[in-house]
């Protein structure tokens, strides 16, 4: 016997039952959830604001948040000796503050626990597959590419596809692409100098000219000038989104909304997978006809993918896709670029600060080098200009956090963490963390570096600037040779101080960089 119910009828169920169930899915997301883990926090003897409904409606989003809070740090010049956490990092360093180092902090509904023990910041970093990247907001989509990004077996197989790119006998055979970019900025330095030998100069803007000409020189070797033009449209992006984000329109609504600029995000992207895919399809032409590829990381990408399929029986779905590979190059601009220059823009600003440090470099690179160029032997040789870039990278990690999301419940130390928790380590406070650096932890000081990072560190991972374990930056080896290169090239020819005319505000949109770029007073040696 079948029972029919008026149409009428099922109607009024499915609304009661949608009436009952959405307010108690609101309450249980916007208060009971987040009121739960507060208490299960606090319990475990850790501090933090009360969660409060009110959070969420004062701001659209915590991305906005944080933006306005950076705006508002960033209209003042803070001054070179200061500490920027209490500008730039401004929600993490009140906690803290505030509550000590065992502390949380709210992110919407979601608690952020900070971890600041270096054995529990040991075990983050090494249990990859509890402790997965943060998803990111829709907002990323056009600048989150490749590997960084990916998860479980899908970032297993691209980074050992990508790994040989970066080994050091390869990464030898790119020097001299680092050198003739680092010369070409010399000698552009040089066309500028006046009568007596000196120049003032933003170096900014040309240290991202360096980093952006080398990517593209090592990366697609003889399609360097396509490269050169992918980055320009990379570029051009990253603006549209830096002015839109600008304008203050909240993201939530910005991406409802069908505007020009988004419109103009899309063409871009169009343009730049349509270059990429033109480039990998002439190699992968040329690798299938039996030439022998380049040597530049594109070159050796191509290989290794070839390698990865054929050691599965040539089935065409085991290495990366030409779209992945597309992928891939992109991230080495996005994330190879801007974080070597940070590197290289707060050791000039350094040195010029501290003309005796300046002095011991340069006397190490001419005794190691004369005026000659760089050779890789020679490179392993530069302790003083080691200790610096340590030491400036203590100071100014480009990325000066990291988050974790919580998919299951776990332990971490004595912590238990409910799954929906974000851990959050927050680098530029450990960094500068006194009981772990000592009393004079905020102060320039290369030479605690004198006998490297496992002394520095007592062996703990307390010094992470290319974050550890086994998602540890892949291109570090690459950025360090460049930087050592660039840093050499620059002592050979110039001694230089900080212009008065320098503000010093830093930024952490994308990386933690001088906002009104550097005035450095350049005198030809
Ligand atoms: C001073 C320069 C650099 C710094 C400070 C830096 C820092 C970092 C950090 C902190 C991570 C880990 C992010 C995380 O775990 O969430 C990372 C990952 C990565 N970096 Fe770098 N990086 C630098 C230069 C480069 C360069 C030059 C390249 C390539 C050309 C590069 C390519 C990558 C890639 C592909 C990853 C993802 C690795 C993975 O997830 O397996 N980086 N970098």
């Amino acid at each position: 016997m079948v029972f029919l119910f008026p149409t009428g009828t099922i109607i009024i169920w499915v609304l009661t039952i949608l009436l009952a169930v959405i307010p108690w899915y609101l309450l249980n997301k916007f208060w009971l959830k987040p009121k739960r883990f507060e208490k299960l926090l606090k319990a475990q003897g850790l501090q933090g604001d009360p969660y409060k409904l009110s959070a969420l409606f004062m701001n659209n989003s915590k991305q906005d948040y944080i933006l306005k809070l950076q705006q508002e740090a960033e209209s003042k010049s803070i001054g070179l000796s200061k500490q920027a956490a209490p500008s730039i990092f401004s929600s993490h360093h009140q906690t803290v503050h505030k509550y000590g180092k065992n502390s949380f902090l709210w992110e919407g509904t979601t608690p952020s626990v900070i971890i600041t023990d270096p054995d529990q910041i040991k075990e983050v970093f090494d249990r990859i597959y509890d402790f997965p990247k943060q998803k990111l907001r829709s907002i990323a989509k056009y600048f989150s590419f490749g590997i960084i990004k990916y998860e479980g077996e899908k970032w297993a197989k691209h980074r050992k596809i990508v790994n040989p790119a970066f080994h050091l006998d390869k990464l030898k055979g790119m020097l001299p692409a680092f050198s003739h970019s680092c010369n070409e900025m010399i000698s552009k330095w040089k066309g500028l100098l006046s009568a007596d030998g000196t120049c003032e100069v933003d170096v900014w803007p040309f240290l991202q000219n360096l980093t952006c000409d080398v990517i593209s020189r090592t990366a697609f070797g003889s399609s360097y000038a396509e490269g050169e033009k992918i980055f320009q449209l990379l570029k051009k992006q990253a603006f549209l989104l830096v002015t839109t984000l600008d304008k203050n329109i909240p993201l939530s609504l910005w991406w409802l909304l069908e505007t020009t600029t988004k419109k103009r995000m899309k063409e871009i992207e169009r343009d730049i997978r349509e270059s990429l895919e033109g480039i990998i399809e002439k190699r992968e032409k040329a690798l299938k006809n039996g030439e022998t590829t380049n040597d530049d990381l594109l070159g050796i990408l191509l290989q290794s993918n070839h390698a990865e399929n054929q050691g599965h029986g040539n089935s065409k779905s085991i290495g990366m896709t030409t779209q992945e590979m597309i992928d891939e190059c992109k991230l080495f601009y996005l994330v190879g670029q801007e974080t070597t220059s940070t590197l290289l823009v707060w050791t000039m600003v350094l040195l010029g600060r501290y003309p005796e440090w300046q002095a011991r470099a340069r006397q190490e690179v001419l005794q190691v080098f004369g005026n000659q160029n760089q050779n890789f032997e020679g490179l392993s040789q530069l302790k003083i200009v080691t200790m610096i870039l340590y030491e400036v990278l203590r100071l100014y990690p480009p990325a000066i956090y990291f988050n974790r999301a919580l998919q299951k419940d776990l332990k971490l130390g004595n912590l238990s963490l409910p799954a929906g928790t974000l851990v959050s380590l927050p680098i530029i406070l450990i960094h500068q963390d006194n009981d772990i650096w000592g009393d004079d932890a905020k102060e320039f000081k290369p030479e605690r570096f004198a006998e490297g990072i496992a002394k520095a560190t007592k062996g703990q991972v307390s010094y992470f600037p290319f974050g550890w374990g086994p998602r540890i930056c892949i291109g570090q080896n690459f950025a360090l040779l460049e930087a050592k290169i660039a840093i050499t090239s620059l002592l050979q020819n110039f001694s230089f101080e900080l212009s008065p005319n320098y503000v010093h505000v830093p930024t952490t949109v994308p990386f933690f960089q001088p906002k009104y770029g550097a005035s450095i007073i350049l005198h030809k040696l």
